[in-house]
């Protein structure tokens, strides 16, 4: 069966989007057939794959599935998302949608970028070693001095498969701070097993550690990655919580097409 299917990416964080609202996506062998089209080599090649659905509720379900076939929430997904019902006419400049991790809502500022409320974070394992903060995807967080430097790979999966995280996983971002509002990362996606040019959830996760760093109430945090610059409006942050979170950055069309599943 042929299905059209849309490329975009937010920060070289880069998507297979598919509309599935009438539910033509193969349900069987679906880890399988995600993964297939996941393959940089083999496949469309991409760090995850989004199937918008109906929802009831809301203006759309997102539905993230990584190259691996597992299912979480990402953040740059999301504001591909967005844009793309945005082209596609499902919804205006305001939306809210539906995912694996509650609801949301999102905003076009302009046709490059997309601002999305973040999920409130709790729970936070705040230690002088690492920071581990879920922020619709469990991030552990490390800083670090010459980012460019680091053997990110072989020390991003000494954590990622140790005997606390080997059967659910989690990914790792490394910060290098440049100023007290700003910092670069480079973060290890789980489900990718791989670095990838940015992440969403990831470097809303930092932001929060560097304003919890910096002893900040609230802020705003820009954040350089690989890939592109992404910001962090985070309205309100102590140890136990941090509340009315945006990321805000760009969101790309980058090509459609048709492929056999
Ligand atoms: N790239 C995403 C995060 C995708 C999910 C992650 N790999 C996980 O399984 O936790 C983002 O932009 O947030």
């Amino acid at each position: 069966m042929e299905l059209e299917f849309f490329k975009y990416h937010g920060a070289g964080n880069d998507f297979i989007i598919l509309d599935n609202r009438t539910n033509a996506f193969p349900k069987k062998n679906r880890k399988e057939v995600v993964s297939t089209l996941c393959k940089r080599h083999f496949g469309i090649g991409s760090d995850g794959l989004i199937l918008i659905q109906e929802d009831d509720d809301f203006d759309f379900y997102m539905e993230f599935y990584n190259p691996d076939g597992s299912q979480s929430f990402c953040g740059n997904g999301s504001r591909c998302a967005v844009m793309f019902a945005f082209h596609m006419g499902m919804v205006g400049k305001d939306c809210t949608f539906n995912s694996i991790h509650g609801r949301n809502t999102a905003r076009v500022v302009n046709e490059n970028a997309i601002e999305l409320s973040m999920f409130d974070v709790s729970n936070m394992e705040l230690t002088e070693e690492y920071h581990f903060i879920d922020t619709g995807s469990p991030h552990y967080n490390l800083y670090v001095e010459n980012i460019d430097n680091v053997d990110l790979l072989p020390l991003a999966r000494s954590i990622r498969y140790n005997d606390r995280f080997a059967q659910v996983g989690t990914n790792v971002n490394i910060i290098d701070v440049i100023s007290d509002a700003d910092i670069r990362v480079r973060t290890y996606e789980r489900g990718v097993e791989n670095e990838t040019l940015a992440c969403g959830t990831g470097v809303t996760a930092c932001a929060i550690s560097q304003l919890l760093k910096n002893k900040k109430e609230s802020g705003v945090i820009n954040v350089l990655t690989k890939g592109g610059n992404l910001s962090v409006e985070v309205g309100e942050v102590k140890s136990s919580q941090a509340r009315d979170i945006k990321l805000t950055g760009p969101a790309k069309f980058v090509f459609k097409g048709e492929v056999n599943v």
